[in-house]
């Protein structure tokens, strides 16, 4: 093995048997990997980033209106925590469309609260997300059939409304909360699994993204034209454990700010998550009470974040 291994890259336009294989590798070795030739428009990628970055420009006092609560989970928050520390960032999560969703179709399809003096931003995140969840198809069925199943067997899980997202993440140099007297925050991002199933990542390029990898902090710098990506908890089940969900952090940024783009890929609601191979280290996993779970813990501290491991067989 390298003395420095670093994250692979992987090219989307090669052949299908090729990509299936060093994703299946990658996913294995990492949970991590440089993922080229996905064939994203590069403008609306310099859009999407653009919108959040003026997002995020906005006074305090004009994102905190659109924060998200306890009844909507999507908007703005600046005090997020991960394993109950809180984390030097802000964000704006955006939800499904939920125009012609029914409030109970499940727990997560609340409106966004989208930002009215920004006129182009919801355009351009609803379209930057659909070409997320196209990019996710595609490498689900390659996951999927690296496992050994038929490309189509976990696309059930996404059927109807899926509880994907995508996360605007800024890390800024100056403490949000700073003249809250609050804790001081540690990390951009405290060391975390993601809970669903892919996330698809673009950066400004500014390093600060790291995997655990043989017990130590490895950098994840974006290749350029690249996404980052990596699997979640839900593919580490799915795989019964041939995949682990790696654990990464961001630094906290001292020098210079840094914003990212998470699209994170969740199952539907009502979706239940089970092993494709036989005797399954897991119990059948019910995605919405695992998702529940888990962004309660993300909003206040409520003891222990639920794992995967207490669905363990
Ligand atoms: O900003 C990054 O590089 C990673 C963000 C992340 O891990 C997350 O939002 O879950
Ligand atoms: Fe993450």
């Amino acid at each position: 093995m390298d003395a420095d291994p670093t994250v692979p890259v992987i090219d989307l336009a090669a052949p299908p048997a090729e990509v299936r294989e060093q994703l299946a590798r990658a996913c294995a070795d990492w949970g991590f990997f440089h993922l080229v030739g996905h064939g994203l428009d590069p403008d609306l990628l310099a859009q999407a980033m653009q919108a959040a970055r003026s997002l995020f420009a906005a006074p305090s006092a004009d994102k905190r209106a659109l924060s998200r609560s306890r009844d909507n989970p999507w908007g703005y928050y600046d005090r997020e925590l991960t394993k109950n520390r809180r984390d030097k960032k802000e964000i704006f999560d955006i939800g499904p469309d939920a125009a012609g969703l029914s409030p109970t179709d499940d727990a997560f399809t609340g409106a966004t609260p989208f930002p009215p003096w920004q006129a182009g931003f919801e355009p351009t995140a609803r379209a930057y997300m659909a070409v997320c969840e196209g990019l996710c198809l595609r490498l689900l069925a390659a996951i999927s059939a690296g496992l050994g199943a038929d490309p189509q067997a976990l696309a059930p899980a996404f059927e109807g409304v899926h509880t994907s997202f995508l996360r605007l993440n800024h890390y800024p140099t100056r403490d949000p909360l700073v003249d809250e007297a609050a804790a001081p925050a540690g990390l951009g991002i405290h060391h975390h699994t993601d809970a669903g199933a892919i996330t698809l990542l673009l950066t400004d390029g500014v390093p600060g993204l790291q995997v655990l990898k043989d017990g130590t902090w490895r950098p994840v710098d974006p290749v350029p034209g690249g996404l980052i990506v990596n699997v979640g908890d839900m593919v580490q089940v799915w795989s019964n454990d041939a995949y682990q969900a790696p654990l990464h952090q961001v630094l906290a940024m001292e020098e210079g700010e840094r914003v990212s783009l998470a699209y994170f890929f969740n199952p539907a609601y009502a979706a239940v998550i089970r092993p494709l191979q036989t005797p399954p280290r897991y119990r059948d996993l019910p995605w919405g009470e695992f998702r529940r779970r888990r962004a309660d813990g993300d909003f206040a501290d409520y003891g222990a974040e639920v794992q995967i491991s207490d669905y363990r067989a």
